[in-house]
């Protein structure tokens, strides 16, 4: 990773596109809009999205205002990316992706949208950590300048020769919200989900909509469909996700109790966030020595 100067002068587009040292001195990206409020800034560390704002200049991701920009531990707020495990298991919690150190790889001003590019690469520290195969990363950040929708497309590209990699993941966006009790999250009715507030027990969505806000909410939900909207509040909007090769869903909200064991967020805002998250968790992705992945 250069310095912030070399980077800026490398990758700066002028009025749109600046490399600047954020919270902590860490190196960041900021796409702003020359046409519209629409802004999006991405830390280097994680390839983290921390703030995201739409062309009417609402403010769409909450960043806790406790979160730890040391270079080490992953930023608490707007969208941490899980690679190559989500939540729990034989390498770090959600994986080793959110807490590196990735490379700025290319920024492009485009007649419609901005965007930015990092990549991140196996090291003897991912194999150290059990994670054999060898693989590059790619992540592209991608803001349209009227409306300001965004757009994020990993791909990863496994070594020829490598150990194939069993990949699970998330693009694990905290949406702001006014309050947590008046969100309201669609599409998942029907669906089978892990209760993870329950020890993963499986349960069947009997409702329209996913509410939090009132208990803690931890769901994984299965074979999601591939547009998920959130409403915000009443007279807030909705935001509507849509993905591709992230199969499943999860809703997530600590609630009370899990949010005081956070240090990193201050304890009454849980009321701030929902988590809705593109997830790919179900049936692990195994890329082949030789193949790439992708997903947005
Ligand atoms: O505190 P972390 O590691 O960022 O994880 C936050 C949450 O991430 C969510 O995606 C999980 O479903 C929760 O179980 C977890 O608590």
């Amino acid at each position: 990773m250069g310095s912030v100067e070399a980077l800026a002068a490398t990758f700066n587009r002028p009025g749109s596109i600046t490399v600047f040292a954020g919270e902590g001195g860490l190196p960041a990206v900021r796409l702003a809009s020359p046409t519209s409020a629409a802004s999006a800034t991405v830390y280097l560390h994680g390839a983290h999205v921390a703030s995201w704002t739409d062309g009417g200049g609402t403010s769409l991701l909450y960043m806790s205002p406790t979160a730890v920009y040391d270079g080490k531990k992953a930023l608490r707020g707007g969208i941490p990316l899980c690679w190559p495990q989500f939540g729990p298991g034989a390498l770090p919690q959600h994986g080793f992706a959110r807490t590196s150190a990735w490379a700025l790889a290319a920024t492009a001003d485009e007649a419609g949208a901005l965007s930015a590019t990092f990549a991140l690469g196996s090291s003897p520290g991912t194999r150290a950590a059990g994670f054999a195969a060898d693989w590059v990363l790619t992540y592209t950040v991608r803001l349209a300048k009227a409306g300001g929708a965004l757009s994020l497309r990993l791909a990863a590209a496994v070594a020829a020769g490598s150990p194939p990699a069993p990949i699970t993941a998330a693009l694990h966006t905290y949406f702001a919200v006014p309050s947590a009790a008046g969100v309201a999250v669609k599409g998942l009715a029907g669906l089978t989900y892990r209760d993870s507030a329950d020890g993963g027990r499986e349960r069947t969505e009997a409702a329209d909509a996913v509410t939090v806000g009132a208990a803690e909410v931890d769901r994984v939900y299965l074979d999601a469909p591939s547009t998920v909207r959130l409403e915000r509040g009443p007279s807030a909007g909705a935001v509507v996700m849509r993905t591709k090769n992230f199969p499943d869903a999860v809703v997530w909200n600590a609630y009370v109790d899990k949010t005081a064991a956070l240090a990193d967020m201050p304890d009454e805002d849980w009321r701030r966030y929902v988590c809705v998250e593109a997830v790919s968790v179900k049936t692990p992705v195994v890329v082949e020595g030789g193949g790439s992945g992708w997903g947005r």
